[in-house]
């Protein structure tokens, strides 16, 4: 498929918009009108200079309140036309995107919008050029895609198609599965877009708020499933505005924006196979010590070193920590060890999808690992499930000890601000997770954005923090232990878990009737408690170590979630440490 991306949807001057673009290995542009009227470079230069980096330009947009307008307003928009049309032919763009008419003057008589636009259509075709009309979702008369493709095939010219943008369709929450009865070669161009779901104006959602598809909440791969059902074969075209991306590096986007369309057309064909389990958290310590002690506590045992690095191997049952001294600053999550069948085949899968992949250095004999960085700089290794390779490489590995902790539950992260739609998209689409719904939570300092993803069955869950406080905020990242016995997990732990106020004990006995008994072990042991519609939660936090804390989890029955409930008393008390 054809992969094209609007010149808005990336910063910069429209040379270094074109750069960008190319370098992240598009085929073609829409040309926005804004970039070009501000550009030194002559349309022909556009033309040349995109030629010359191998994009074609797909689209000239936009071209605005033309239709259903009175005669004096239908003579301005010919002529305005003409110009733009003389313009195109200078660029090389054959074709125009008409957006409906949003003005006030505008009458609501479809026959009326449908002459004009034939009349439209006839002038263009004479400069060899086609019109794509497009619903805006804030339309004055034509908000909806169907409406407008009644307009379209009433015109009935063949230079006159539609444009669908799924951003359009979706955020008004129209039923997409009606582009299936648009003929295929009647769609002329296909623009696509996602969006977090928010309650707000549609215009200012529009413009603020688009995102990358796999960024958002829209089924962007749905709309481009019924495209190509009905038969369309014309570029998968990215038109993101948003206030983010304006200010974020081209490149950096744009290679963003290329990974969320190889990742579309995947789902729209076949799935990504996910990650079946946690391998190891790797943990980079300027001295293993103190981590040391706090794994003892929980009931880790130090089961082997590293052949050639100062990295230690902890462990119980299937949860595994590698402490690698080597850090020079404070402790931090390094790398994740992802659990999979086929480690090269996850590489090469994370690398179609831009992934960086990391060089290796590794002594003769040692296991050949399968890495790449992900946006945060997280390393993710990928093991082979029944054959650890990576363990081999630690002498005299000891079996590792059994105890209530049984494996990783999930790894929170955090994310710069203006990396989070890249860090969800990237986590989601290179290992296949499926987001939940955003949620917001209150930092003393500041409000934290959250967004948890889960692969099938849940064998691996991830959770991407922003913190918009100040640039800086809550900086943690944290590993969450799966127990089977938290109260036992806590008993040990005694001295080296983050203390939580009594008035958060107080509250809870008001939220839940648990007994007076379970209400005093909770208070005792300091343990955090929630519950859903599939079961119950029992969480606490250890100190934190650096940017890195500890949670203990003990999920009873189904429950899906992951304590938010308690997360703004986690945060101020670790913004009251340090403890203990
Ligand atoms: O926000 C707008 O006006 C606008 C313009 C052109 C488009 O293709 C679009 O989807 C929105
Ligand atoms: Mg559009």
């Amino acid at each position: 498929m054809r992969r094209s991306i609007a010149t808005v949807s990336v910063s910069g001057t429209l040379a270094e918009k074109l750069d960008a673009i190319a370098a992240a290995g598009f085929d073609g542009v829409e040309i926005f009108e804004n970039d070009l009227v501000s550009s030194p470079l002559s349309p022909e230069e556009v033309r040349d200079r995109a030629a010359d980096l191998g994009l074609g330009i797909d689209l000239y947009q936009p071209f605005r309140d033309f239709e259903a307008v009175g005669p004096d307003a239908l003579a301005a928009g010919l002529r305005r036309a003409e110009h733009k049309f003389a313009v195109m032919e200078r660029l090389g763009a054959r074709t125009l995107l008409v957006c409906s008419n949003v003005s006030r003057d505008a009458v609501d008589d479809d026959e009326l919008a449908a002459a004009q636009l034939r009349l439209l259509a006839e002038r263009a075709a004479a400069h060899g050029i086609r019109i794509a009309y497009e619903a805006l979702a804030w339309g004055r008369h034509v908000d909806d895609y169907l409406h407008a493709w009644r307009i379209v095939r009433m015109a009935d010219h063949p230079n006159l198609g539609t444009c669908l943008d799924s951003f359009h369709i979706l955020s008004r929450g129209t039923d997409p599965g009606g582009i299936e009865a648009i003929p295929g070669e009647k769609i002329f161009f296909l623009q696509l877009a996602d969006a977090p779901r928010l309650a707000m104006d549609v215009l200012q959602w529009s413009r603020h708020h688009r995102c990358f598809p796999g960024q958002g909440d829209f089924d962007v791969a749905g709309v481009v499933g019924h495209a190509l059902r009905a038969g369309y074969r014309g570029p998968l075209s990215l038109e993101v505005f948003n206030d983010i991306v304006r200010q974020a590096a081209a490149a950096r986007t744009a290679v963003d924006a290329m990974r969320s369309l190889i990742a579309l057309e995947e789902r729209a064909t076949a799935p990504a196979t996910a990650p079946t389990g946690f391998a190891f958290a790797e943990l980079a310590v300027p001295a293993p010590e103190r981590l040391g002690e706090l794994l003892t506590a929980l009931g880790f045992a130090r089961t082997g070193g590293h052949a050639t690095k100062p990295v230690e191997l902890w462990e119980q049952g299937r949860a595994r920590i590698l402490l690698n001294a080597t850090a020079r600053e404070g402790t931090s999550l390094a790398a994740i060890g992802l659990e999979t069948p086929d480690p090269g085949g996850a590489v090469r899968h994370a690398e179609h999808l831009l992934a960086p992949v990391l060089p290796r250095h590794r002594a003769p004999g040692e296991a050949d690992l399968h890495a790449v960085a992900a946006p945060d700089g997280t390393e993710l290794f990928f093991c082979r499930t029944d054959d650890p390779a990576w363990r081999a490489d630690f002498s005299r590995p000891r079996e590792a000890p059994g105890g209530e902790i049984t494996c990783l539950d999930h790894v929170a992260l955090a994310q710069p601000r203006h990396q989070f739609d890249e860090a969800a998209l990237f986590y989601r689409s290179v290992l296949g997770l499926r987001p939940a719904a955003r949620v917001e939570f209150a930092d003393p300092y500041g409000l934290v954005r959250s967004r948890a993803m889960a692969g099938p069955g849940d064998a691996v869950r991830m959770v991407l923090n922003i913190a918009s406080v100040g640039g800086g905020g809550a900086p943690w990242q944290h590993v969450a232990l799966a127990s089977t016995d938290i109260v036992a997990t806590a008993r040990r732990l005694r001295g080296l878990t983050l203390p939580i106020p009594a008035n958060y004990h107080d509250d809870l006995e008001a939220r839940f009737d648990l007994g007076p008994e379970r209400h005093r072990l909770l208070r005792e042991l300091g343990l955090l408690y929630d519950r859903d519609e599939h079961g119950e939660f029992l969480h606490l936090y250890t100190a934190t170590y650096g940017r890195v804390f500890f949670e203990v989890v003990q999920r009873i029955g189904g429950y899906r979630g992951y304590g938010t409930a308690g997360s703004h008393v986690r945060l101020a008390a670790q913004h009251d440490g340090p403890y203990p």
